[in-house]
This record gives structure tokens, sequence and C-alpha cells, in this order.
């Protein structure tokens, strides 16, 4: 019997982000290996014109669920949602779920955040630093807590180059900051936020450090632990290889080099490309989860939960194991062929952009307009090249980082939570898992059938023989254009077919000799 799904059977356990991409999976996982698990609570929020309940219910029609509901088909009656707002005093809830999960909850995982790049600094720091605050507070009061598991991520301290487990000190103090973001003007505070990052790169990773911080400082009595993973990326086998529902990281970048859309990446071939699969974080969490309640650390335990010291992968491995899998099963409706380049240069990078990927935006926009249609794809290119910029900074460099602790964890397992909690990162093959990646994204993110490949093969080749069309005939035009203008380019045309003719005709005299 595995000693962590033991752990969580009979337990209240508390889940921020349950509805993000890793939460999702969290939430799953736990269910479906600790059927007898009291209570999932999870923190939701209303959003989009959708009401807190009608977010659960479509979040619950997930095909992540599929095969939780197939072995527990009342699985959804221990979820019990509870409204709340991670950037609002007390977290918007409301006083009765308050009690409840006061005097319920025996585990916390706080997965909420903000992941975008760009986030304004006042939100990031709202949710991603004060929102820890926040929910530390509350967990300091619940009488039955065990463990407070908080999702960080590794380029958290980003600016380091070897990142130990351990918790550095901010980028700057936490309290000051909050006061500053409070009274500033929202304009001021972007204006001043580049002064503010210093070396970090975004608001992202300067607002998870702080976290770090603002938890070593505020914990208490609480028994922590904090997970970093790097770039999160498809799932290995659980629930299905390759599920994922997400953009952020490389699945973006990775759909729009198989689409035919982006003919050139920002990374560097030699860097390391430190993924780590969506299942092996969750099984890490909650096998830290178990060893944080049942053995109590004296200290905050930091796992890296990274794979780049332990079976490194580089970007240049990615992108031949990506186009290969996408020219084998491409994606419909393509827009070219897939493939790009890889360039850490920023000059090499902006002459593809212009030469093909926005050059043939134009075109294909100028064509969807002729036909009464909505152009769309400069928006998209745009979109994606500013993506690139936002991601460059993880695309071109490499990091070290230790996985003591990663391994510590591995060695306290038994035999069966070896198998049920997986996270031994070695056994990951990388081509198999791009592979099946990309097979994912196509399947679970786009909805794309596999049935589709036929089709989607056959639409490859016309547009490759509509572009060599289009080419031919504009050289043609070009070059006639050219010549009834210039009387010099009239006479290199001359002379390249004086030249050609005369060795023609040099071969056929010369063969003719020959028999
Ligand atoms: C073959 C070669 C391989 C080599 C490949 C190298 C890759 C090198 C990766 C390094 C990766 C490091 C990752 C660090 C790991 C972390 O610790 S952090 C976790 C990851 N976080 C992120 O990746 C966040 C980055 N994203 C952002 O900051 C913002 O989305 C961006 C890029 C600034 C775009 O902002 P925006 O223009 O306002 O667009 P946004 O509102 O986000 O999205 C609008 C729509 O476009 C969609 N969309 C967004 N991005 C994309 C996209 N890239 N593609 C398609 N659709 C997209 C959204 O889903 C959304 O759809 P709807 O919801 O409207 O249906
Ligand atoms: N994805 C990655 O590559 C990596 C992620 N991480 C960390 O993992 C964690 C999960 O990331 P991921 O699943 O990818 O992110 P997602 O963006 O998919 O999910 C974020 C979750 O946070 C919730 N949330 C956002 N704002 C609020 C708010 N104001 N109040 C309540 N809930 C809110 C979202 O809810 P809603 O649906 O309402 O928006 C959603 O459930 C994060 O802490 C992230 O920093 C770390 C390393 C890499």
């Amino acid at each position: 019997m595995s000693s962590v799904s033991a752990y969580y059977n009979g337990k209240n356990v508390l889940i921020t982000g349950a509805t993000g991409f890793m939460g999702k999976v969290l939430v799953e996982k736990l269910l479906r290996s600790s059927p007898e698990v009291k209570a999932v609570y999870i923190l939701v929020r209303p959003k989009a014109g959708q009401s807190m309940q009608e977010r659960v219910a479509n979040m619950l029609k997930c095909k992540v669920f599929d095969r939780v509901r197939e072995d527990c088909p009342n699985f959804h009656e221990k979820i019990k949602p509870i409204n709340a707002e991670l950037c609002q005093p007390k977290l918007a809830i409301s006083a009765e779920d308050e009690e409840e999960l006061l005097t319920r909850v025996n585990i916390v995982f706080h997965c909420a955040a903000t992941v975008r790049f760009d986030e304004p600094l006042k939100h990031a720091l709202q949710l991603n630093t004060m929102g820890t605050q926040r929910l530390l507070e509350l967990a300091r009061q619940m009488q039955n807590l065990e463990a407070f598991i908080h999702i960080s991520t590794a380029y958290a301290n980003c600016i380091r180059k070897s990142i130990d487990e351990i918790i550095y000190p901010p980028p700057a103090e936490p309290k000051k900051l909050f006061d500053l973001v409070e009274w500033l003007d929202e304009s001021i505070i972007q204006d001043i936020t580049p002064k503010l990052l210093g070396e970090w790169p975004n608001t992202y990773t300067y607002s998870k450090a702080l976290s770090e911080y603002v938890i070593q400082q505020e914990k208490g009595n609480l028994n922590i632990a904090i997970i970093r993973p790097s770039i999160v990326g498809a799932s290995w086998h659980e629930p299905f290889p390759g599920w994922i529902d997400s953009f952020n990281g490389t699945s973006g970048i990775l759909i729009a080099a198989g689409k035919g859309i982006l003919r050139t990446v920002i990374a560097n071939n030699e860097a390391v490309a430190d993924m780590i699969p969506v299942d092996i974080t969750v099984n890490l969490t909650l096998a830290a989860g178990w060893y944080t309640a049942v053995h109590r650390p004296k200290n905050i335990l930091v796992y890296n939960c990274t794979t780049g010291g332990i079976n490194p992968f580089f970007w240049g491995e990615m992108r031949q194991y990506a186009i290969s899998t996408f020219k084998r099963n491409p994606l419909e409706k393509a827009f070219r062929t897939p493939g790009a380049q890889i360039t850490s240069s920023y000059l090499i990078n902006q002459y593809w952009v212009y030469l093909t990927d926005k050059a043939w935006a134009i075109l294909y926009d100028l064509y969807m307009r002729l036909t009464g249609r909505k152009p769309r794809m400069m928006k998209i290119v745009k979109r994606l090249h500013k993506s690139m910029m936002l991601l460059q900074y993880f695309s071109t460099q490499s990091w070290n980082w230790s996985s003591d602790n990663m391994n510590m964890l591995m060695s306290h397992l038994n035999t069966e939570d070896k198998k049920v909690y997986n996270f031994d990162v070695r056994q990951l093959h990388w081509s198999e898992y791009i592979e099946s990646y990309c097979l994912g994204a196509k399947k679970y993110l786009l909805n794309e059938d596999m049935s589709g490949i036929p089709a989607a093969k056959q639409h490859l080749r016309n547009q490759r023989n509509i572009r060599y069309a289009f080419n031919i005939t504009l050289f043609v035009i070009i070059w006639r254009i050219f010549i009834a203008r210039s009387q010099m380019a009239r006479n290199i045309w001359y002379f390249v077919v004086s030249l050609c003719y005369k060795f023609l005709s040099y071969f056929r005299a010369s063969s003719t000799l020959r028999h």
C-alpha cells in the first residue's frame, strides 16, 4: 500500500488555483490515488460572467477528469468549492466558509498565481505575494493543519546561475513594496517597475521570489514546503500521456512552429531546456505534502523540481523532435510546413521575422480580406513574437539547480509510493516525451482528431504547391519589371541566356563526339 495515498485518505485538503493547468492535475491525482480523501476544498473566483458554481461545473466536465470519472463516478461529491478572491482582504471568503476551513482543513496546496510575464507589478504583487501572505494568515489559524505546500518556480532566483534548495534574500523588503503599491498611482508604478525589478527579468519571477521570503518570515508554527518546478509541460503518463490545456511556457511556441506560423525561435541550441512534466510536478508535490505532515522537518524544505542536472535535454533537441513529430502528424489547416530555426541572435531573428513570418502574414491577411474573411494572421504573429521576446531570457541561458531534497524525498518512499508517485526524472525519455507532448497539444489543446491526419497531410502538400507556384510567379514578375526598366538587367539577362546556350551546345557537341 502506498503510504502517501493512505495519508490523504480521510483528510480535508485545500487547494488554490484548482481551475488552472497544474491545479486540475493535482485535484485529479489526489481523488484518483486517495479515493477515501474526505473533502477537497477549492478556492475559486467568479470570472468572465460565470459564477463560481458554473465555473466548477465546467471544470469538472474537463477531459482531464475522465479517468477518475471512470474509477470513482461520484468523485465530484468530494469537491467543495469556496468562493474566494486572493487579491481581496481575507481572501473575500464568507464567515461561514472561513469557519468550515478553519476547523476542517488538514493540508493546504497553494497553486494560484498569475504566471504572465508582463503582469503589471501591482497586480503580480497583490496576487502572488500578498495573496500568499493572506492565505498564510488563514492557514495559521487553522486548528488541524498538518502541512502547507507552496508552489513557487525554479526561476524565482533566476538572477543566480547556481540555485540551491534554500530561500534567498528578497529583491526588496516586501513590506515597503506593499506600502508603495498601495498608495502610488498605477502609472507611476509602471514607470518605476524596471528600476524596482533590477536584474529580475519580469514581475512574475520577482513576485515569486518575494513570496518565498514572505513565507519564511511569516510561517509561524506551520510545517511548510516549497516546490519549485522549472518549465511545466504536458503530462508524461497521467492522467493521459501528453495532457495539456495551457498555451504558456513552451506549448504556444511548439504549436506555432507546428502550424508553420513561426519560422524563427530565439533560443540557444546548447542551452538546457529544463522541462518538467506536469504529472511529475504533481507527484512530487503530493509526496512532499505527505513528508512535511508526517516527518515535520524543523525548517522549510525547498524542492527544486527540475530535470537539467539529472537528465539534461537541450533546446536544439527539442526543436528536432518537435518538428519531426509535426511532419509525421501535421496539425490541421497548417499555415506552412512545420519548421523553425533556432537562433540566439536578435538580428538574425528580426531578419527572419520580417522576411518570412510577417511577409507571409501580410499576404495571407490580404487573401483573407479579398475572400471576405477577417484577417488575423498578423495579430497572431505579433503576439507570438511578443511572447518570444518575453521567453527568450529562459530559452537562451542554462541554470544549475541542486536536487538533494528531491533525492532525499525519493529515498523515503516505499516501492508502491515510487510507482504511484513517480517523480524519478531519470526515467524520462525525451524524444518519446516530446512526441507525446506535441500529439497531446494537437488533441487536447487544439481539439484535433488523429483521424484527420491524412487530410492535414494533403493540406500541407497543397500549401507547398501554392507556395512554389507563388514564388515562381513572383520571380518572373519581378524579373520582367526589372528587365523592362534597366539596360544593365537586360544585358545580364542576355549574357546568362547566351552562356546557358553555349554550355548546352558544348555538352550536345561533346556527347555526339563520344558516340
Ligand atoms: C520548436 C522550437 C522549440 C523551442 C521553444 C523555445 C520556447 C522557450 C520557452 C521558455 C519558457 C520559459 C518559462 C519559464 C517557466 C515559468 O516559471 S512561468 C510559467 C509560464 N508562463 C508563461 O509562459 C507566461 C507567458 N505568457 C505571457 O506572459 C502572456 O500570455 C503573453 C505572452 C505576454 C501574451 O499576452 P497577450 O498578448 O495579452 O495574450 P493573452 O491574453 O495571454 O492570450 C490571448 C489568447 O492567446 C492565446 N495565446 C497566448 N499565448 C499564445 C501562444 N504562444 N500561442 C498560441 N496562443 C497563445 C491565449 O490562450 C489566449 O487565448 P483565449 O483565452 O483568448 O482563447
Ligand atoms: N506553468 C508553468 O510552467 C509553471 C508554473 N509554476 C507555478 O505553478 C502554479 C500553477 O501554475 P499554472 O497552473 O501553470 O497556472 P494557471 O495560470 O494555469 O493557473 C493559475 C490559477 O490561479 C488562479 N488564480 C489566479 N488569480 C486568482 C485570484 N485572484 N484569486 C483566486 N485564484 C486565482 C486561477 O484561477 P482562474 O481560473 O480564476 O483564473 C488558476 O486556477 C503557479 O503558482 C505557478 O507560479 C511554476 C513553474 C512553472
